[in-house]
């Protein structure tokens, strides 16, 4: 039997019927908050006003047909639509461009300043929003009940057990057989995800379809050409464990956590610092020092000191630092044990 068409569905049904393309198109128009996602949407939306327009083949107030001059210039009504649409993309894709250069200019500054950058991934509605407002206190995090609630990547800043400040990043949801042209219109915001030093992939682990949601999500980071050192250090979270009572997960990657309750964020913190330190070639060390030598200030300039506990009546001092394997490799070479 050959596949009903919309205009069957409706009569069959007595209702509306909408495609997925439209649906997924009218939430992104919904939460699109910043510049940058209404204009992803917008572009988005040209392959649907295109086809309004070849299928019509009349002006879009409906009045008259495409074939129909403007006085004088030569051109049809199609034809003025077709060029308006063609200069409001170009229009788009040039501002689209203007806020990528500035993100990757931000993107730039932000690893100079050195912090390490967390991209949180998954599927739509599995609590990436939740898990980032639990890991970081943001007050301004909002997370809802509701597809596709984030449609721009942001950055928000936490800290890790031995004190380490990272970024988490926001992104938008992944949806098994999302639209092509979303993807496209899309996939520039993802573009940071290359740059950062961890992936975390949040899975609701309550959801029925939770496996599908897990491989689809992972053929969308395929997808993506991400450098396999990043899709191999991979930290899983299985979220929402509070609904799924017993839960245990499986496999050395894996956390289980309730962002929402907050339940198992100290273990994931721990697995996000040891990773994140690997990640970016460096450790969490205690160093014993003299007081009276260069080592202090050495270490003040050449790693990041956490904590100090100075002895003075040994002069010595055991500093917490964070140092990379090479300013370590330095320091071993300088002040021999
Ligand atoms: N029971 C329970 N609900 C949770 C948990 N984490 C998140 N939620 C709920 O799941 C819904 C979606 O949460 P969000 O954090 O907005 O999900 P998201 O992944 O950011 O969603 P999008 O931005 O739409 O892709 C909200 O209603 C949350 O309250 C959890 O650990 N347990
Ligand atoms: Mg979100």
């Amino acid at each position: 039997m050959a596949t009903p068409t919309k205009k069957e569905l409706e009569a069959a049904w007595g209702m509306r019927v909408f495609d997925r393309f439209t649906v997924v198109l009218h939430i992104f128009r919904g939460n699109a908050r910043t510049r940058e996602a209404r204009l992803q949407v917008a572009l988005a939306e040209l392959p649907l006003l295109r086809s309004h327009l070849k299928n019509n083949g009349a002006p879009l107030d409906g009045r008259g047909r495409g074939s129909r001059y403007i006085m004088g210039s030569g051109e049809s009504f199609l034809q003025v639509q077709q060029r308006l649409l063609k200069d409001k993309e170009a229009k788009i894709r040039r501002a689209l461009e203007r806020l990528r250069r500035k993100r990757l200019l931000l993107g730039r500054q932000r690893r100079r300043r050195e912090f390490p950058v967390i991209s949180v991934l998954g599927y739509t509605n599995c609590g990436k929003t939740t898990l980032i407002k639990a890991l970081t206190g943001d007050a301004a995090v909002q997370p809802r009940d509701q597809l596709f609630a984030t449609l721009d990547v942001t950055a928000h800043a936490g800290s890790l057990p031995s004190r380490l400040t990272v970024i988490y990043m926001d992104t938008i949801g992944f949806l098994s057989q999302l639209p092509h042209s979303l993807i496209e219109s899309f996939s520039a915001t993802l573009e940071d995800v290359a740059h950062s030093d961890l992936l975390v992939h949040v899975r609701d682990v309550s959801h029925p379809d939770t496996e599908q949601q897990k491989a689809s999500v992972l053929s969308a980071l395929r997808g993506l050409r991400l450098p396999a050192a990043l899709l191999d250090s991979m930290v899983e979270v299985h979220n929402k464990v509070d609904l799924v009572p017993g839960h245990s997960p499986v496999g050395p990657h894996a956390v289980a956590v309730s962002a929402l309750l907050g339940l198992g964020l100290e273990e994931l913190k721990a697995k996000l610092e040891d990773a994140v330190l690997r990640a970016t070639g460096r450790r969490a060390l205690t160093l014993r020092v003299q007081l009276a030598g260069a080592q202090l200030s050495w270490l003040h300039r050449e790693a990041t000191v956490q904590a100090l506990d100075v002895m003075p009546e040994a002069g010595v001092a055991d500093v917490k630092v964070i140092i990379s394997n090479s300013a370590y490799g330095k320091f071993r070479k300088l002040f021999p044990e």
